[in-house]
């Protein structure tokens, strides 16, 4: 199985985009949105809805790639919430029986 830290390297350089907003960043129009939060809200709810119309047509490459999207925007989210990703992983550990 691959291991998972391609998740942490793209949290790290949102971390990165947030501290240091850059030109060209889409990670940094997205955090620096007019819309504030509301922007990376709605990306999650755009994508959640696009992953959930793939997975339920069956269109494998479709579900894959929607899904990516969705974790992306769900990471982007979290920081614009103020959420560190590390809580949200020790909960899940924490309900481990
Ligand atoms: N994983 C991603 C990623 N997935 C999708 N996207 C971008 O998300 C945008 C959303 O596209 P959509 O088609 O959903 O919507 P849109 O209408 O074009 O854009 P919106 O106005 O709705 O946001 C596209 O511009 C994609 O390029 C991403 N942009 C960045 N990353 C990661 O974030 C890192 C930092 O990116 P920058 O901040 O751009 O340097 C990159 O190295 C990647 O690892």
């Amino acid at each position: 199985m691959r291991d998972w830290s391609i998740l942490d390297e793209v949290w790290q350089v949102i971390q990165d985009r947030a501290e240091h907003p850059s030109a060209g960043s889409y990670v940094s129009s997205v955090l620096t949105h007019r819309k504030g939060i509301d922007k990376s809200l709605e990306k999650v709810g755009e994508e959640a809805v696009e992953f959930i119309l793939a997975a339920k047509n069956q269109v494998p490459e479709r579900t894959v790639s929607e899904a990516a999207d969705l974790l992306f925007h769900f990471l982007v989210a979290l920081q614009a919430s103020g959420t560190d990703v590390a809580d949200v992983l020790d909960e899940l550990a924490a309900r481990r029986k």
